[in-house]
């Protein structure tokens, strides 16, 4: 075995041979946005688009024509624009379905129509009330009908995978005969297992005429949180298409994700000597961008794109990640587009790992005082579910805890709404004296920043403001983050509040009151001659 968190080693090993190539056929914008709540706008899609064609998608399905007016025009928009990648129309086995989907792609550099039909007992009696015999004239006249409009047509075995073995050869033998060019084999409700699923395509390269012509898919949903595992299964018989999603979105518990398939594939490369088109280090902004558009939150612990996906914790992995970043990390960060892998301080860190975050936040300390840092740390963390570098800094540096004292929100007042402009009155204690003021703004958090700029004047720059909740509700408690900057010093500030303004406030002048300490302390530095 060879272990590597190397991408670049991964691919000099891979002989790119046409035959070991995987074809990345992305349903976000199909699959995916059949996640319920995760429908997506026009402009939305064609963002994704954008982003799945620079990454090397082969085969975009943008959507399902006949399915409504905005289905259609997003095909075909995302069809004119697509550079790269093969632009598909989903279609039922009937032919306004397959004449819309045709229409759709008709633009596209190069097009595809994928038309499928139910061939399990259970979807043939129940769902579509036809017999094996209607199903299979109906798999006939489809690809048929598909391949008169465009050369490229792709056939699913909608719930393949609980379809009889006979009758699959018998149907896939049909839809190879009437002129498709790939075979879809899905596993639509994320039945199948592993081993399972490689003797179903075996079977099928070994059974059914003219199997080596066409290229075998994979369409694997997580319902048993196999769909990874069973899209390489898949490979490993033979299949040299993989249809997954960004994020893994999808129908019920989601499709195989994208970034998964790509990465276990790049990464794995030494028992599954294949390679895809992908350019991994685009994986992290995809995800990112796909996650913001459907308003899905990624799992913090998703493999590849989860936020804690390059994070550790616990003192001996971070003790490890600080010597040598592959005992506990089988891929690089930047392999897929993220910065850096993170130490996250808390009750599980060690000393290692705690002296690396104080030298980060600019602390060198004598073995005493490290020592004694590092004990109430480890007593806060115990406390506190997150440890903030402020807390550290807080509990490193005095005049840093003490900084809150210099300015302090007493009072806030916000009147916000549609009517316009957002106004903010607030009352301040500066150095035990009250101030208040009153500003507009774009907005009333802007109003609110103002108002205090009014009583401490400055011109700091804001690169961030971030709300989080909390707690869950209408009630949550808010928590917001404030960095701002200046001459090159960065300092961020936090606060709390179940009122969004007032935790602004509270977060923004807390930064200010760092902010007013760093620049005594070069003043200080520089004999007082500093700005
Ligand atoms: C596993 C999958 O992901 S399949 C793809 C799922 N995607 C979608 O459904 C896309 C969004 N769907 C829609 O907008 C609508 O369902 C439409 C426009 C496609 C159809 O709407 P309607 O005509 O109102 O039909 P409805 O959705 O209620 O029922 C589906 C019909 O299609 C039939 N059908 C389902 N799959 C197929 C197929 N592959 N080929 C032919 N007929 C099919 C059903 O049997 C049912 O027919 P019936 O009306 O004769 O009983
Ligand atoms: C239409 C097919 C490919 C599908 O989505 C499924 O079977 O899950």
């Amino acid at each position: 075995m060879t272990v590597s968190n190397s991408p670049a080693s991964a691919d000099a090993s891979a002989a790119r041979s046409e035959k070991d190539r995987i074809l990345i056929f992305d349903t976000t914008l199909r699959d995916g946005e059949q996640c319920p709540g995760a429908t997506m706008n026009f402009e939305e899609k064609m963002q994704v688009a954008e982003i799945l064609d620079e990454m090397g998608v082969d085969i975009i399905e943008a959507g399902f024509p006949a399915a409504s007016v905005g289905d259609f025009e997003s095909v075909a928009e995302i069809a004119k624009r697509s550079k790269n990648a093969v632009i598909a129309g989903l279609a039922r086995a009937n032919p306004k379905d397959i004449d819309r989907a045709g229409e759709a792609v008709r633009h596209a550099k190069r097009g595809r129509i994928h038309t499928f039909i139910g061939t399990s007992p259970l979807h043939r009696q129940y769902q579509l009330q036809m017999s094996a015999e209607q199903v299979y004239e109906a798999v006939v006249m489809s690809v048929t009908r598909a391949r008169n409009l465009i050369d490229d047509v792709e056939w699913s075995a909608m719930d393949a995978t609980r379809t009889e073995p006979d009758y699959l050869c018998r149907v896939v033998e049909a839809a190879i005969k009437s002129g498709a060019t790939t075979i879809n084999i899905p596993d639509t409700v994320g039945y199948t297992v592993p081993d399972e699923f490689v003797d179903i395509i075996t079977m099928l390269k070994e059974r059914v005429p003219g199997a080596d012509d066409v290229i075998f898919s994979t369409h694997c949903h997580n319902d048993l949180g196999l769909a990874v595992a069973n899209s390489l299964a898949g490979v490993k018989a033979g299949a040299r298409q993989i249809e997954c999603t960004i994020n893994g979105l999808g129908e019920r518990a989601g499709n195989a994700a994208l970034e998964e398939v790509v990465m276990a594939i790049k990464t794995r490369n030494d028992v599954m000597p294949y390679w895809t088109n992908i350019d991994s280090t685009m994986i992290a902004r995809a995800s990112r961008l796909v996650s913001a558009v459907t308003a899905f939150p990624v799992q913090y612990n998703k493999a590849i794109v989860g936020k804690n996906a390059f994070a550790h914790e616990s003192g001996i992995h971070q003790d490890g990640v600080l010597k040598n970043a592959s005992t506990y990390e089988i891929m690089t960060p930047e392999s897929v587009g993220v910065r850096a892998s993170s130490l996250v301080m808390g009750k599980h860190s060690g000393r290692h790992a705690f002296r690396e975050k104080l030298r980060d936040l600019g602390y060198e300390l004598g073995d005493n005082a490290f020592e004694d840092a590092f004990v109430r740390f480890k007593a806060l963390a115990d406390r506190k579910k997150h440890v903030y570098d402020e807390d550290i800094e807080a509990l490193v540096d005095q005049e840093i805890a003490q900084a809150n004292d210099r300015v302090k929100v007493l009072a806030l007042t916000v009147i916000a709404g549609t009517s316009g402009p957002q106004k903010a009155t607030i009352t301040l204690e500066v150095n035990g004296k009250q101030e208040t003021a009153e500003a507009t703004g774009d907005g009333p958090v802007d109003a609110t920043f103002n108002a205090i700029k009014a009583i401490v004047p400055h011109e700091a720059r804001l690169p961030l403001y971030q709300v989080h909740a909390v707690t869950e509700g209408t009630d949550a408690q808010a928590e917001v983050s404030v960095r701002l900057e200046e001459n090159g010093k960065t300092v961020t500030g936090r606060g709390a509040d179940t009122d969004t303004m007032v935790a602004s406030a509270r977060a923004y002048v807390s930064a200010l009151n760092k902010l007013a300490i760093k620049r005594d302390r070069v003043h200080a530095q520089s004999g007082g001659t500093a700005a």
